[in-house]
């Protein structure tokens, strides 16, 4: 079986298609094709994860100038006569869509080459490819139930996660506190700007803790210098740009500060990691408020909302959790009870069946 696997931009596109693919080449001994653009994260993860990546160049349409949206949209009939060259080239079973830049030349490509097509969408609102083929798709993965109506066979499957997250050591009796900072895949302005000026009086606060601090590729250089100039012990904290081994780094954690993207929160509940949230305020139609509040509500985490966060609420939410191990664990049970470890399997089934091969 031959799949084709297209989007990308972010890792909330490109983790969980990368877990479809583990699992596709795993059941099926599938042959697998992403297809994606050169600025997205695509670019170093598919590589990295040992698969072929073939790019295509697609503008950008969200928050841009009218003349970029005008370009992209000219320079999409270009977009797709590559996808269809790619499509007579690699001859897939299937297409799966993934959301991001590359998901919408792709996936309408296969649509008018009538080649099976799956769209996995893992945000409460849809992105905008997938809002535009979502009707012609053959089936579709959704996180939450109001997504289903974006598309055509729609089932609702959870967001597949890296299988090590189900699986990781839990933290050592009695080891010294541990707090992972990160902010999605692109690093999180508020909580770089946040942290550093918390970061002092919270060691202090916290005998023993350690701060790992994910800042995003862009930020990284002034969070460190924020961080160096904070007066907090150089010994007890670290700003990285990117992390390539999340799993080592939750499985670390005693508590993890975080935005709410779609997987971030997939991944939090699998691992049953106890987190305080801060959903990015400008996310389409708020949905990252809605992934917090799934686990908020359930009591897996506690969520703060970014316009009312001062750095004293941060520090006083952070103080009294850190120093608080039996309800870290108590949010730690809660977390697991959310997770979908099925899902992986479940969407490679459903691609396996669209592709005819089930
Ligand atoms: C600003 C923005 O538009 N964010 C969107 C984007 O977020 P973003 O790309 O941050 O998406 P997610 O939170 O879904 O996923 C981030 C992924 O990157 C991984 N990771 C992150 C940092 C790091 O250093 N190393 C690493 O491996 C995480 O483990 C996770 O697997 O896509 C999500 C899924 O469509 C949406 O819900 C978010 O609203």
């Amino acid at each position: 079986m031959r799949i084709l696997i297209a989007g990308g931009g972010t890792g909330g596109h490109i983790i969980p298609a990368l877990a479809i693919a583990d699992e596709l080449k795993a059941l099926y001994g599938a042959e697998i094709l992403f297809v994606g653009t050169p600025r997205g994260l695509e670019s170093k993860l598919v590589p990295q994860a040992g698969y072929p990546l073939e790019l295509i160049n697609v503008g950008q349409l969200k928050n841009v100038s009218l003349l970029t949206r005008l370009r992209t949209l000219a320079d999409l009939p270009l977009s797709i006569l590559h996808c269809r060259t790619l499509l007579r080239r690699f001859r897939p079973d299937a297409v799966v869509g993934v959301g991001g830049y590359a998901s919408g030349p792709a996936m309408g490509a296969a649509v008018l080459s009538g080649i099976p097509t799956l769209a996995f969408e893992p945000n409460a609102f849809p992105g905008l490819a997938n809002r535009l083929v979502g009707k012609r798709v053959s089936a579709a993965a959704v996180n939450f139930a109001p997504a289903a109506k974006f598309f055509r066979n729609a089932e609702i499957t959870g967001i597949p996660v890296r299988k090590e997250f189900f699986t990781l050591p839990p933290r050592p009796e009695g080891a010294p506190p541990h707090l992972l900072v990160f902010g999605g895949s692109q690093g999180a302005r508020a909580l770089n700007a946040l942290m550093p000026r918390i970061a002092a009086q919270l060691l202090d606060a916290v005998p023993g803790l350690t701060i790992l601090h994910q800042a995003g590729a862009r930020h990284a250089e002034t969070t460190l210098a924020a961080y160096q100039q904070s007066g907090a012990d150089p010994a007890r904290w670290q700003v990285a740009a990117f992390l390539d081994d999340m799993g080592t780094r939750f499985a670390a954690a005693d508590l993890v500060l975080a935005r709410s993207g779609a997987s971030t929160v997939a991944e939090l509940a699998a691992a049953g990691k106890p987190s305080l949230l801060i959903p990015f305020p400008q996310a389409a139609d708020d949905h990252q408020r809605k992934n917090a509040e799934v686990l908020a509500s359930a009591g897996a985490a506690e969520m703060l909302i970014e316009a009312d966060t001062t750095a004293e609420k941060l520090d006083a939410v952070l103080t009294a959790l850190l120093g608080d191990p039996a309800r870290l664990r108590a949010m730690s049970a809660r977390a697991r009870t959310l997770a979908h470890p099925d899902a992986s399997e479940r969407i490679a089934r459903m691609v396996a069946r669209i592709a005819g091969k089930a």
